[in-house]
């Protein structure tokens, strides 16, 4: 079995509210990169851990991780919508692998994804539908969140599971690393909002508009440094990027949900999906980082990583 593993921050940000065009050149440069080194290994599963941001998920139910054997993308921020090209017979088979291996994963026969999903599909590969695919969903949004041990026991089971598939597999991450968007948060919420969020009506497009363009505004006002959101935080981003270049993914059980959160923000949890991608890819055997990209990016409201690397 050959396995490599993708980091890749998003932002529903990116073309909406872009940073400097050196920044964009680096940033273009990396994420090229990144493509090169996904079409050389020519993958035939993409195992793609992701968040969602209130447009799938909702507190009537949250799981901690969702497996999905079909989905479909609800396209926000301009992300493409529509049916995911899911693997569903490896899905199910990893799904399996994944419970017989004592990790109690959710499985929706009909998952619905937003652009933490959608946008790494569409950057690395052209589109939504163009890879065999198996979406697993990770929660680094909604709190309570359980110990990163769990995440990892996640990513490792899976990662065994993959090796039992006899295919080429990368494992996909994508979330921003420390980061603090404004993102509703449950508790406290005024009882509209706290409905919203439990409930999960599907928006009009007004208001799905109005949401978005929020959003865009508090990257604005955040890039001109006029904004209570906490800081992106590099020497905390370097630190994990450090831990997976280094293959020590098990220091990472020594992180908390609060300390993270003081760290890297609201939605620094996104990186639970890099911890699953990367545990997963250890738990195959040894792995070499080919490369690695940094940079905060307040415009994007995102610590952006890019990184990939090759199983030995
Ligand atoms: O409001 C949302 O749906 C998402 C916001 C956001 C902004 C910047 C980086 C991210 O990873 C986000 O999820
Ligand atoms: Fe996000």
């Amino acid at each position: 079995m050959t396995v490599a593993a993708v980091g890749l921050s998003h932002s529903p940000l990116i073309g909406k509210n872009d940073p400097e065009p050196e920044v964009l050149a680096r940033v273009d440069a990396a994420v090229e990169n990144a493509r090169a080194f996904v079409r050389e290994f020519d993958p035939e599963l993409v195992v793609l851990y992701a968040p969602d941001h209130y447009n799938g998920f909702f507190y009537k139910e949250m799981p901690p991780f969702c497996l999905a054997t079909e989905s479909r993308s609800v396209g926000d921020f301009d992300s493409a919508a529509g049916p995911l090209s899911v693997d569903t017979e490896a899905a199910t088979a990893l799904a399996q692998g994944v419970l017989d291996r004592g990790v109690d994963l959710t499985i929706s026969a009909r998952m619905t994804v937003d652009h933490g999903f959608a946008q790494p599909l569409e950057v690395l590969f052209g589109g939504i539908d163009r890879v065999p695919v198996v979406p697993v969903f990770v929660n680094g949004v909604a709190p309570p969140l359980g110990p990163v041990s769990r995440v990892r026991a996640l990513g490792t089971a899976m990662g065994e599971a993959a090796a039992q598939l006899d295919k080429r597999v990368l494992f996909l991450a994508s979330g921003g690393l420390s980061h603090d968007p404004p993102v509703p948060v449950l508790d406290g919420a005024p009882p509209r909002i706290a409905e919203a969020l439990i409930e999960g009506h599907a928006p009009t497009p007004e208001q799905r508009a109005k949401s978005e363009q929020r959003v865009v505004k508090a990257g604005q006002d955040y890039a001109a440094g006029a904004t209570m959101m906490l800081p992106i935080n590099p020497s905390w981003d370097n630190q994990l990027l450090d831990l997976v270049e280094q293959g020590r993914i098990a220091e990472f059980d020594t992180w908390t949900p609060d300390g993270m959160a003081a760290e890297g923000g609201g939605s620094a949890h996104e990186v639970r999906t890099w911890i699953a991608a990367y545990a997963s890819l250890a738990a195959t055997g040894a792995y070499e980082l080919k490369s690695r990209f940094y940079e905060a990016i307040p415009a994007w409201i995102a610590g952006f990583a890019v990184t990939t690397a090759l199983g030995r």
